[in-house]
């Protein structure tokens, strides 16, 4: 584009008024807009230009140009003909989004409140939009009547086998691949070009000079053999119910509740093979941390072409990796959260393990729940999908429950192993030790573990807050230390010396006195997995202790490097935070310790039981997975309490038969729908002014059955200096919530700097 043309661009876009001649481009753009503009399709783009392509094109009144998705193409414009503007330049060739996703991508734009544009970029990766790890090459071809004739040109030796390598190459070498593989100069690829028997194309390729296998198996994948372990008879029998899907071309939501350590990874795999056996494709999200190389390998045992998405792939073996399941060329994609919006071609099962975690929700733009979104994509694509848990959300069993899922159950675990015994210790019996504050580890505690340990056994304790003190107070004053930025209390971190918020990453020194009364003997309390880790040192200095939370395994690898000494034996204690409590099978645990029980059991969140029963129940789950039987021990200042009190039953049903009247009483999900609005910025007083304007609205356009509560402080009032206030929406059904949402939003939009977040069936209530 010449200066000239882009001034005449900048100052009126009358360059683009075309004649009004379809057809037509409908964008739309990753910007909170809900329509759907309309472009002209210059001729020189019509032959390649498609749906579900991105395309650069003029937007707004200073026709800066964009990049944007075609979702359409029309016979006619949406806007006055003679205004219309045109497309300037198609970026994807082949089209990066298939029906299917253009129609997964609407239904989360209406389901989530975002716009079909903030959806779509959800879809495709970074890495794929930059186009990472590849170059337009100059590529050879050979024209389809050359390739027919071939045999019939009398051609010098050399420049028949060139000829004969590009026919099988189709179109993928360039002059430099020839040369090497050849073993010739350019001399006779230019005569073949000279006399049109070859040509050159324009193509993007991979910039590794021979593009490698994905992931090979390494030789640990191989060693324990192909073969599939014999099912129990309740695999078998599960297996059974799920096979008239897995066959067929029909969408099915299956629940399979199974008990820790039931082996439901082992009936994902033989459903897999099922889908697979038909040159199907399967998908199976896990939460990032269960990314493990141990799962890994059990699929990859079991399939010869699986692709692995984890968060630290870079762009380009992301892009990589999409191109090939684009391709069909992968069986089964392992994956977090995103990896629901893998581009498989022919998908024949959906497969989310651990359906229950959080992790599945996305909290930002656009904040979608990939369980959800999986099962609108079964529909999609008329496949099943399983959603398998020991402990599943409540909002998934009270769908299995109104008959929408069916439900499958795995009550036993596999080899007659038995569910470990669980005692609750109640910590407020337990005595302070002499002149010393209490302990991390009671006196029970303490004995179980010398046992277990003298017993040759390995110890799991799970303490679910990081940091050495949980608090800083001021015992004259009582004031408790908080961050600058956030309302949130700093933790010590004793390694760093450093008080750290745990919201917004801020580190400053340990304050001497107390900020506001200047009083100098400041009391450092509360327990953190570092204190834990240096009480547990202390207590058995003859073992190997390994702490794993966020602040251990910052670097890459560290928690596989710890994982696998903890499995070759190597470290006998593994302490940390919630990432020792999911999915690990270790069969020499014999002991499991839940250091405070009650972390998360007083958080402002109608969840905070559901949470409380998940963790407990599943890091249960992490003993007695071998010949040895395990035990649990479980401290808690709430002995009592339902969450943890089924938890140490292993009574799910208990729980859910106590919990869900309770969630009914007050209208939460499961019974009913909630969106959460969130409104944030710098000026405490515009904030709430802002936010009872938008209550005020939603009152007047809600409908009888939708409740408004709020709008109140968050219970994080105040994060990196914005205040935040939120409101609740409830309803019986997501319907009416929908239309009052797309009848207020476009009249409820904040000014700068004040940010208006809707958060659709909300996981986080912070
Ligand atoms: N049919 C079987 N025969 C023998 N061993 C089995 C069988 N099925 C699974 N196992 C083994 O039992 C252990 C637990 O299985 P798996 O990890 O599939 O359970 P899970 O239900 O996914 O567990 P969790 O939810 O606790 O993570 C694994 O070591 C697995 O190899
Ligand atoms: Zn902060």
């Amino acid at each position: 584009m010449s200066r000239a043309d882009s001034r005449a661009r900048d100052d009126q876009g009358a360059l683009f008024a075309v004649e009004a001649e379809g057809p037509f481009a409908g964008v739309v753009f990753n910007r909170p807009m809900e329509r759907v503009f309309s472009y002209a399709i210059p001729g020189r783009l019509r032959p390649s230009l498609r749906v579900g392509q991105r395309v650069r094109v003029p937007l707004g009144r200073s026709n800066q140009p964009v990049t944007g998705y075609v979702v359409r193409i029309d016979r006619t414009a949406e806007v006055d003909p003679g205004k219309v503007k045109e497309v300037l330049e198609v970026l994807d060739d082949p089209p990066l989004i298939d029906g299917v996703m253009l129609d997964l991508t609407r239904w989360m734009a209406g389901y989530y409140a975002c716009s079909w544009g903030q959806a779509l970029d959800a879809v495709v990766p970074a890495g794929v939009k930059k186009q990472a790890g590849t170059r337009i090459a100059s590529c050879l071809t050979v024209p389809e009547e050359v390739r027919l004739a071939r045999d019939t040109l009398a051609l010098p030796p050399r420049q028949a086998e060139i000829l004969e390598l590009l026919c099988k190459a189709e179109g993928t070498l360039t002059v430099a691949d020839v040369c090497r593989m050849a073993k010739c100069t350019t001399a006779p690829i230019a005569s073949l070009r000279k006399r049109g028997l070859v040509h050159t194309v324009k193509r993007r390729m991979s910039r590794a000079p021979v593009p490698g296998p994905l992931d090979p198996p390494s030789a640990e994948d191989d060693h324990d053999g192909k073969a599939p372990i014999a099912l129990t008879p309740e695999q078998a029998d599960v297996l059974g119910r799920l096979d008239p899907s897995l066959g067929g071309d029909a969408f099915a939501t299956f629940l399979l509740h199974g008990v820790t350590g039931s082996g439901k990874t082992e009936v994902y795999l033989s459903a897999i093979e099922r889908v697979v056996a038909r040159g199907r494709e399967a998908i199976v999200l896990v939460p990032e941390i269960s990314l493990t190389p141990q799962t890994i390998r059990r699929f990859r045992r079991r399939f010869d072409r699986v692709a692995v998405l984890h968060s630290h792939l870079s762009d380009a073996e992301r892009h990589r990796h999409w191109r090939a399941i684009a391709a069909g060329e992968i069986q089964v994609v392992v994956g977090a959260r995103s990896a629901i919006f893998a581009p498989t071609r022919r998908l024949g099962l959906i497969v989310i393990d651990e359906e229950h975690e959080s992790t599945f929700k996305q909290e930002t733009t656009p904040r979608y729940h990939a369980r959800d979104v999986a099962v609108k994509r079964a529909q999609l694509e008329e496949v099943p999908v399983i959603l398998g848990s020991a402990t599943p959300a409540l909002e998934t069993w009270a769908n299995a429950d109104r008959g929408k899922y069916t439900r499958l159950t795995l009550a036993r675990r596999v080899a007659e192993r038995r569910m470990p015994r669980v005692d609750i210790i109640d910590m407020r019996l337990e005595k302070p030790g002499k002149g010393r504050p209490l302990h991390a580890i009671g006196g029970l505690m303490r004995s179980a573990m010398a046992e277990a340990l003298d017993d040759d056994g390995q110890v799991i304790l799970l303490l679910n807050r990081r940091g050495f003190h949980t608090f800083i107070l001021c015992p004259k004053c009582g004031s408790v230390l908080k961050c600058g930025g956030c309302d949130v209390a700093l933790t010590h971190h004793k390694e760093r010396h450093k008080a750290l918020c745990h919201t917004c990453d801020a580190e400053y020194d340990p304050p001497e006195r107390c900020p506001s009364c200047k009083f100098d003997r400041l009391h450092y309390g509360g327990i953190g997995t570092e204190r834990l880790e240096r009480e547990v040192r202390e207590a058995f200095p003859q073992h190997v202790i390994r702490r794993m939370d966020s602040d251990t395994m910052r670097s890459p690898g560290a928690y596989e490097q710890v994982l696998s000494a903890f499995r070759a034996r190597q470290v006998h204690i593994l302490l940390g935070t919630q990432m020792i409590a999911k999915g690990l099978d270790f069969p020499d645990v014999t002991l499991v310790g839940v250091v405070n029980a009650d972390t998360s059991l007083h958080l402002p969140d109608f969840r905070a039981a559901e949470r409380t029963f998940q963790l407990v129940a599943q890091v249960a789950g992490r003993t007695g997975r071998g010949d040895r039987p395990g035990r649990v021990l479980v401290q808690t200042y709430a002995p009592d309490a339902p969450a943890i009190a089924f938890a140490a039953k292993h009574d799910y049903l208990g729980f859910v038969a106590q919990e869900l009247p309770e969630r009914e009483q007050k209208g939460c999900p499961p019974f009913g729908r909630a969106v959460r609005l969130i409104a944030r910025g710098p000026n405490e007083a515009e904030v709430v002014a802002y936010l009872d304007s938008v209550a005020g609205l939603l009152r007047e356009l809600a409908d009888p059955s939708v409740r408004l509560l709020g709008p109140a402080p968050a219970p994080v009032m105040k994060i990196k200096h914005l205040f935040r206030y939120h409101l609740k929406l409830l309803a019986p059904s997501p319907a009416p919530l929908q239309t009052l949402l797309r009848a207020a939003l476009p009249m409820a939009e904040p000014s700068q700097p004040i940010e208006l977040a809707v958060d659709v069936d909300p996981v986080s209530l912070l």
